[in-house]
């Protein structure tokens, strides 16, 4: 039994002249909640993808939950739950109807946490899924994922076009059924404050490259915004390892870095600015601050899985 349940080894995907994602080699704790972000076209989908095997990579190899991606035998893709992009249902289907089809192609279906789902956020069994609001569309195709109880359950963009409430529900659902099974959770999300909410882990995803792979906790204690202050014009300042991101004001110099310590790094303060202040960031701010201004450089924020695994 294998305590990492996804790993990908430099995957790389090529469309055409366009490469997706590149060299990508990431490993997925079990029981972990792993969030991918990333811009639009930044290859979340494409690596979700790949790693179930609906995409054959150009070069590289993935593994979930210690099978060959692309050579999935039956009884690993039943131990899979997917939820794709858009909460695909059949429209003129009714709820029950669903959970009918699913339940026969899948031996572990539990009826009582489809129902006790349903039952949380009153949706009518007898309800035709044209019927449903989106919120609603989102919850029954949840449930229907993890009432196959899945060990691996991987959820690409699961909260697009849902209203703040309809997305406070399904993360709620999402964690309270969940939790405590020993469950590996992967999905893609642009909305921060829901990833900040729910995710241990953070992998971001940049042009296809994976430009970080750390806890969020790590993440934000390492991207760090600093305002200095001067009497004139800021000094210049040359490029330095760790340094993400400059901007320059008529008397400030504002800079975005990654550093694990908690002190201005030296060429900053080899600037010797008359006051300091250092901005405190939310996850998303943190992520625009690293992502936002590629052209300054590109670090690898990187936290060794083996550790922790092992922790
Ligand atoms: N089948 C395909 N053929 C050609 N190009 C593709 C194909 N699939 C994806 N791409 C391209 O690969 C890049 C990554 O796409 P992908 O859908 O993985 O990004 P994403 O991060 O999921 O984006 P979004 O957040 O918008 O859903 C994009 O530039 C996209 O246009």
């Amino acid at each position: 039994m294998t305590d990492i349940a996804v790993e990908f080894d430099t995957v790389t995907c090529i469309f055409g002249q366009k490469v997706a994602v590149r060299d990508l080699s990431l490993r997925i704790p079990v029981g972990s909640t792993f969030a991918l972000v990333g811009r639009n076209g930044a290859g979340k989908s494409t690596t979700i993808r790949t790693l179930l095997g609906l995409i054959e990579p150009t070069r590289g190899a993935s593994k979930l939950l210690g099978a060959d991606s692309q050579r999935l035998p039956p009884e690993v893709r039943a131990r899979v739950g997917y939820l794709a992009e858009g909460h695909p249902v059949h429209r003129r289907m009714t709820v029950q109807e669903h959970a009918g089809f699913q339940a026969r192609y899948h031996a572990k279906w539990h009826e009582k946490t489809f129902r006790a789902i349903l039952e949380a956020f009153s949706i009518d069994e007898r309800a035709k899924a044209i019927h449903l609001s989106r919120g609603q569309r989102a919850i029954v195709c949840l449930g229907l994922t993890l009432a196959t109880r899945p060990d691996l359950l991987v959820l690409d963009d699961p909260m697009m076009g849902l209203d703040p409430i309809a997305r406070r529900a399904f993360l709620e659902a999402l964690v309270h059924f969940s939790r405590g099974e020993g469950r590996t959770v992967l999905f893609s999300s642009h909305l921060l404050a829901d990833v900040e909410r729910v995710a241990d882990y953070l992998g971001v995803l940049d042009g296809g490259s994976l430009r970080a792979c750390c806890t969020i906790d790590t993440f934000q204690k390492q991207v760090r915004k600093y305002i200095l202050h001067f009497d004139g014009k800021p000094p210049g300042l040359s490029l330095f390892p760790g340094l993400v991101g400059v901007a320059v004001r008529p008397s400030e110099l504002h800079a975005t870095v990654v550093s694990n310590g908690d002190t201005l790094p030296p060429p900053l303060r080899a600037l010797h600015p008359r006051a300091v202040e250092e901005l405190p960031m939310g996850l998303e701010d943190s992520l625009l601050a690293y992502i936002g201004d590629a052209s300054v450089g590109h670090f690898l924020l990187h936290e060794p899985h083996d550790q922790e695994v092992a922790s």
